[in-house]
């Protein structure tokens, strides 16, 4: 390892550090889910992580380290990710505007590495927005199989789709506005496309044609007459709503009532997605950095925004909701990573345990690179768990799961 790579066993030293003044409802939350409120005292000293985009020269390191005036160092458990210091602003810089950059914390790398993607893969990415791990789905994705973006908040996901632009990663990607909870809409795999009906032969049918951002208008018009017909943002009823979808994603030339039907457990079974992520909404209490952002944006709104979801139950529901429903999506044979940014055992090892007592398809499986990443167990076995003090990452809680045949 060479003297600039950033090793498991590498600690920052010790920094006194001054508490955040976390406000009360908040500590009563850790308390209660035994947190120890010392952790978001170290958001400044764990690193800000990038990836670097694959096939960029590594001539670019550093250029890019003179460009943001600070050292690029390697993460050595995680291929293309480098550690810089936690102050440095990245928007800036020519590396990142070029898309030869994007920020990522490494916990969320180590996610997308659990799910081994290959080549060929129809990946499904359940909750995508902003669209980080989306872009490293893609990027793992290269030039083959394809990859489904789904969120239920359609201004989130237009983030993503202007990330797979700007990162030129969404040539076999398509993005629907639609709840996780009910999205049921396969693949264009090849068995799709090769049944009668998919493709239409004469002018006139109704057939994707190639994506363009006039659609842009369209939707806008679309949606005015909705909301004046008072109609509400998409719900579980609603019907998925396409926003994007790149020239190699399968769609263009197909039938889009073919396309766009619901599918049945039987069918996903057989055609359904390789590898499903479900990166649940949660408390994000262990995006250490997020909560730090409340001190600017006042600490009334992380009462509003992190934690009424979680006193009202609403939260372990929907994550429950959204890790079935990711699964029944999942081909027979396919895995499923869970991961949230909660450090609770809540919205983690509870909500496995709940899943695997529903679902006698799923069963945990163990990650190939765990040995090697600074992470630990979480309480059930085969689950991992990282968090600033053990990984200087932010917190994240991982689980693998495979469908068995039923
Ligand atoms: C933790 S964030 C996902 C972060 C994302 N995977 C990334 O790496 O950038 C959770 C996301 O779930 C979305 N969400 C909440 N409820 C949902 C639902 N019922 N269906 C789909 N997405 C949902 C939120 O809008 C939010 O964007």
């Amino acid at each position: 390892m060479d003297s600039s790579e950033i090793s498991p066993s590498d600690r920052k030293e010790e920094q006194p550090a001054a508490p955040l003044p976390l406000p009360a409802a908040f500590l009563e939350f850790l308390g209660e889910n035994g947190l120890d409120p010392m952790l978001y005292s170290m958001a400044d000293t764990i690193p800000r992580y990038i990836r670097l985009k694959p096939g960029t020269e590594s001539r670019m390191v550093t250029e890019i380290e003179t460009e943001l005036k600070c050292d690029l160092t390697k993460v050595s458990w995680l291929p293309d990710f480098y550690a810089i210091p936690p102050e440095i602003q990245i928007a800036g810089s020519k590396a990142y505007q070029q898309g030869k950059i994007y920020g990522i914390d490494a916990a969320s790398g180590a996610a997308i590495v659990a799910l081994d993607v290959q080549p060929g893969d129809h990946v499904l990415d359940l909750c995508a927005a902003p669209g980080a791990k989306l872009c490293m789905l893609a990027d793992m994705l290269g030039s083959t199989g394809s990859l489904t973006g789904v969120d239920v908040a359609k201004h989130r996901l237009a983030a993503c789709r202007t990330m797979l632009q700007k990162y030129s990663l969404g040539d076999r990607s398509r993005l629907f506005v639609a709840d996780g909870t009910s999205f049921s809409i396969l693949p264009v795999n090849s068995n799709l496309r090769s049944m009668e009906g998919y493709i239409v032969t004469e002018e006139g049918g109704s057939i994707f044609s190639e994506w363009t951002s006039k659609r842009l208008w369209k939707d806008r018009q679309k949606s005015k007459k909705a909301n004046s017909a008072g109609s509400p943002h998409p719900t579980s009823t609603s019907e998925p709503e396409l926003i994007y979808y790149g020239k190699d994603s399968g769609l263009v030339g197909l039938q889009k009532h073919y396309v766009l039907r619901p599918s049945t457990d039987e069918a996903a079974c057989t055609s359904g997605y390789d590898k499903v992520l479900v990166d649940a909404e949660c408390t994000h209490d262990g995006s250490i950095k997020h909560i730090q952002k409340f001190e600017f944006w006042g600490w009334k709104t992380l009462d509003r925004r992190v934690l009424e979801a979680e006193r009202t139950g609403n939260l372990l529901h929907l994550q429950l909701g959204l890790l079935r429903n990711g699964f029944k999506l999942l081909k027979t044979g396919g895995s499923l990573v869970y991961s949230t940014c909660s450090l609770t055992v809540a919205q983690n090892e509870n909500v496995v345990q709940q899943f695997l007592s529903q679902c006698p398809s799923a069963e945990l499986l163990k990650i190939d690179s765990e040995d090697s990443w600074p992470c630990r167990s979480g309480s059930i076995e085969k689950t991992l768990r990282f968090d600033p003090a053990t990984s200087q990452t932010s917190g994240l809680f991982v689980a693998k799961f495979v469908k068995l045949p039923s």
